[in-house]
């Protein structure tokens, strides 16, 4: 006699709520930003947001020019607009950078704590990496609200070749070529007549030319 072989269809049980938790989860945007007073952008500045845009498979990375630093602040910047102009003349060519104006718009010292309360506000859907130089991690125990901060958001080091600095702070880090390229150090080449060529964009260099910045 033939046997026959019962089979039973199961119903996978998953609630309403756990699907919309999974499915959110997938849905959450993968953000960078990049502070920095960018006076001016530089090579090195591309780089680090690439190598880390690429490294973490962000879907943008957001350069974020501040409208004053924190810090005591011996560079005298220029005006935010020639900053944020050369920023935009050097991302242009590259899909995965955009330009975020929130702490220009918002005026005063730009701290990241207030800038990233706002954002979170105004975007609850996107996790956000907060990128810095691996000289800038010595200082973030000195940040505001440092210890509210590092729940908005998740720090980024771009570390430079075979050197992690020790943080008691959640560091994510990221390799990417040693560039030793500053603004200061671009500042300095424009006062004295030197070369900008393969630190800066050509575009930024035609534009500092241009509008006659830097040259005292
Ligand atoms: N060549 C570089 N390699 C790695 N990190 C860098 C480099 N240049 C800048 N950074 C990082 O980029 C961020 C923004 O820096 P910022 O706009 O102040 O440029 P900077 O070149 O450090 O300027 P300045 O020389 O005027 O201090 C900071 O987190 C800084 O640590
Ligand atoms: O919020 C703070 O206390 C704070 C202190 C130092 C630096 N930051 C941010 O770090 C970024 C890099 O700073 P800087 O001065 O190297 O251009 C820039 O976005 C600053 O607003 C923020």
């Amino acid at each position: 006699m033939e046997k026959t072989q019962s089979v039973t269809l199961t119903q996978p049980v998953i609630s309403v709520e756990m699907r919309e938790q999974i499915l959110g989860q997938h849905r959450r945007k993968q953000i960078g930003l990049f502070g920095g007073t960018f006076n001016p952008i530089h090579n090195g500045h591309l780089i680090m947001a690439e190598a880390a845009g690429t490294e973490l498979g962000l879907e943008k990375v957001y350069f974020m020019p501040d409208n004053q630093p924190p810090h005591v602040d011996t560079k005298t910047a220029i005006s935010a607009r020639h900053r944020v102009n050369m920023v935009q003349l050097a991302i242009a060519d590259n899909p995965l950078f955009g330009l975020e104006g929130i702490e220009i718009r918002r005026g005063g010292v730009s701290y990241t704590y207030e800038t990233m309360s706002e954002l979170h506000r105004l975007h609850p859907d996107t996790d956000y990496y907060f990128i810095i130089g691996a000289d800038m991690v010595d200082y973030l125990p000195k940040w505001s609200h440092i210890d509210e901060l590092v729940k908005l958001v998740t720090f980024v080091g771009v570390k430079r070749r075979g050197y992690t600095p020790a943080s008691r702070y959640p560091i994510l880090w990221v390799d990417a070529p040693l560039i030793d390229i500053s603004s200061t150090d671009v500042r300095d080449r424009v006062e004295n007549g030197r070369s900008l060529k393969y630190l800066v964009p050509d575009s930024v260099i035609d534009y500092i030319q241009k509008e006659g910045l830097y040259r005292e």
